[in-house]
């Protein structure tokens, strides 16, 4: 679902942020973004969300190169992602109702079925009973709770989240992560950026580390979660040498980006 061949990025004429990343995520998989602060992980997932570009190298997500997507293929890209950044951009003018629901009229539902969903997607997250709080109103782990139902509602086959439990204790920390495990289990692809030790001890997952702009494939501890069991344990890659350019990983049915017909 994604791969990484030859991605470099550099900022201005500064040192690579990432050089030479090579590796690949297969759908279904559950994967933790580690690494010292600074090392590069917003970087990678803003590639992969197609928020960004690479200096030099191949994205692909979905088989489609997103460095090189025409700008009218770029909302599509972002649909089928959920984003979730680390300042999350909640509209503070807005209840969580309606934050959740905007990605829903913006995609053109009707109100009908835009209400409907975004009802589903609070009630996932656990945010049921405070759909009219204002975002400032809530805990700051229900603000990432109305985050991940807002990146969830136009049902993503793919969900990346930078640091989403950061500044949380450690129980609601662990709460926001059994949701992302939910989704997963479901048979969303999931990548998660996390300095928390504990959080990806807590999951028998594979890691990818960024350090020194280059990112080491932890590889699986054991078989992926939930709908993981669909791809090989570790998507294929295990055992793969850190750097190692991965094969193709298995293509799970995607949508296209740019607009045209399958
Ligand atoms: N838009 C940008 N312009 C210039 N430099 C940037 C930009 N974005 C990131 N960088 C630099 O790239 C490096 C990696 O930043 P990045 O935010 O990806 O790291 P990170 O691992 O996510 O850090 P943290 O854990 O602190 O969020 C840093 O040195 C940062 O200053």
């Amino acid at each position: 679902m994604i791969e990484f061949r030859q991605v470099f990025k550099t900022y201005g004429r500064g040192v690579d942020t990432l050089a030479d990343v090579n590796f690949g995520i297969a759908a279904g998989e559950f994967v933790f973004v580690s690494g010292p602060s600074g090392a590069g992980k917003s970087t990678l997932l803003k590639l992969i969300a197609g928020l960004d570009t690479p200096s030099r190298g191949t994205v692909l997500v979905n088989g489609q190169n997103v460095g090189r997507l025409p700008a009218r293929a770029r909302p599509y890209l972002r649909r089928a992602i959920g984003t979730i950044l680390q300042d999350a951009h909640l509209l503070d003018d807005r209840s969580a109702f309606e934050n959740v629901l905007l990605p829903l009229v913006v995609t053109g539902h009707s109100r009908g079925a835009a209400v409907n969903r975004a009802r589903v997607a609070i009630e996932r997250v656990g945010l049921s009973g405070k759909e009219n709080l204002r975002p400032r109103e809530l805990s700051g782990g229900d603000q990432q709770r109305l985050a991940i139902a807002r990146a969830i509602v136009n049902r993503p086959s793919l969900l990346i989240a930078d640091e989403p439990t950061a500044n949380l204790d450690r129980d609601s920390a662990h709460r926001i992560a059994a949701i992302f495990r939910d989704f997963n289990r479901s048979g969303v692809t999931t990548l998660l950026a996390t300095h928390d030790e504990s959080l990806i001890a807590g999951y028998a997952s594979r890691v990818l580390f960024v350090d020194g702009g280059r990112v080491v494939d932890g590889g699986p501890r054991t078989p992926g979660l939930g709908a993981a069991s669909a791809a090989p344990a570790g998507g294929g890659f295990a055992g793969a040498p850190a750097g190692a350019v991965p094969g193709a990983a298995p293509a799970a049915p995607s949508p296209r980006f740019d607009g045209r017909p399958q």
